[in-house]
């Protein structure tokens, strides 16, 4: 688990988008070998896309090959509503950049057959090539995507009923009219943004801190959906100051640290990319499969050890010193035990435990 705190949402919303663009460059997306991206909505990731925005009209990166598929959508209101997420991405990102509409992937909340919807969804991922990177956010109930708290953690693209935290917390962009906010979505499941290859989350505000706590600090848990990521190899939490206020001041001060130690040491912390792995994994496989040298790989002679008491002075050892494996002998004769000196007359020294347990029928 990687966690980048940053002071507030902006600072942990650029670093976020210095990320996504560092993964793309790194990755050198073509019309072949597209850079398939995962994206959320909701007001924490609207920075990020102001960020990327920001940098495609400075020229610093184009998503002319990024193949995109948003996290989820409602289902029953139109495509065309304000608060759609339709909207929300054309209108934050997708009208502002070079990205090809036909490389556009969102739910549709309105198909005729939702499940069948879900169901080609999954399909379409699978035929870009899986998720390389998705970005989510959460909500305060730690749901991800829409995996409302007692999401099945094996869970695939899907219709999802909302809980009552999550039509509470967005009836904000209705008008903070419950009426109004939607009662269902179709979500990617949790297992379909574990598939991704990695997985980067946004968390901002006091009021999440408690499922940031949820999920960093305790177990695996369908409760508190993005506890998931324990199960990924490759997940980043970016979170801000205030996210972090249930966290242990330990837990907190660790992964500053693992930071700064990766900083200090001039590594990033971002994945070494796949080719570079996979040209690792073929060379040892190759060292391995050359039978001399996957002989000599197992059977190594044992590294020499320089023993220890060559290294330390001698000890000086009393003449009377005694050594560990006549340790009895410590113990005098007297009857007493040491340390045990001072008993009160009369009492039973403890190698004569025996004495104190009366016999039955005597
Ligand atoms: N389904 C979306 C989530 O995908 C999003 O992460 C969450 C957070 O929104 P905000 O960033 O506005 O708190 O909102 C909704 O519930």
């Amino acid at each position: 688990m990687r966690l980048i705190i940053r002071e507030d949402p902006f600072a942990a919303s650029k670093y976020i988008a210095d990320y996504i663009i560092d993964r793309i460059k790194a990755f050198g997306p073509t019309p072949q070998k597209p850079f398939v991206l995962g994206l959320p909505t909701g007001s924490s990731p609207e920075i990020i896309y102001k960020h990327l925005v920001q940098r495609f009209k400075s020229g610093e990166i184009s998503f002319k090959n990024v193949i995109t598929f948003n996290m989820d959508e409602y289902v029953g209101i139109p495509r065309d509503h304000p608060e759609s997420y339709h909207t929300f991405m054309y209108k934050h990102f997708f009208s502002h950049v070079d990205i090809d509409p036909a490389n556009i992937n969102i739910l549709n909340g309105n198909a005729p057959d939702l499940e069948a919807e879900c169901l080609a969804y999954e399909e379409k991922i699978k035929q870009a090539g899986g998720i390389e990177l998705f970005l989510g956010g959460i909500g305060p109930d730690g749901h991800i995507a829409f995996n409302e708290p007692g999401s099945s953690l094996a869970s695939r693209t899907r219709v999802k009923t909302l809980a009552y935290d999550t039509i509470l917390a967005n009836s904000r962009f209705f008008g903070n009219d419950l009426s109004q906010v939607p009662r269902m979505a179709l979500t990617v499941g949790v297992q379909t943004v574990l598939d991704a290859r990695e997985v980067v989350v946004i968390i901002t505000g006091a009021h999440k801190a408690l499922a940031l706590q949820k999920c960093l600090e305790e177990g695996l848990n369908h409760m508190w959906t993005l506890s998931s990521l324990q199960m990924h190899p490759h997940p980043m939490i970016v979170v801000d100051e205030d996210a972090t206020l249930e966290l242990k001041v330990k837990t907190v001060k660790y992964f500053k640290s693992i930071e700064r130690v990766a900083s200090e040491l001039g590594w990033g912390q971002g994945l070494p990319s796949a080719a570079h792995i996979e040209t690792k994994q073929a060379a040892i496989a190759q060292e391995l499969s050359t039978p001399t040298k996957a002989k000599n790989a197992f059977s190594m002679p044992p590294t020499p050890i320089t023993p220890v008491s060559k290294e330390l002075p001698e000890p000086e050892i009393a003449d009377d010193e005694l050594t560990p494996d006549r340790m009895s002998s410590r113990i005098s004769d007297s009857g007493n035990v040491a340390g045990l000196d001072g008993l009160i007359p009369g009492d039973v020294p403890l190698k004569s435990m025996g004495s104190r347990v009366i016999t039955i029928g005597s």
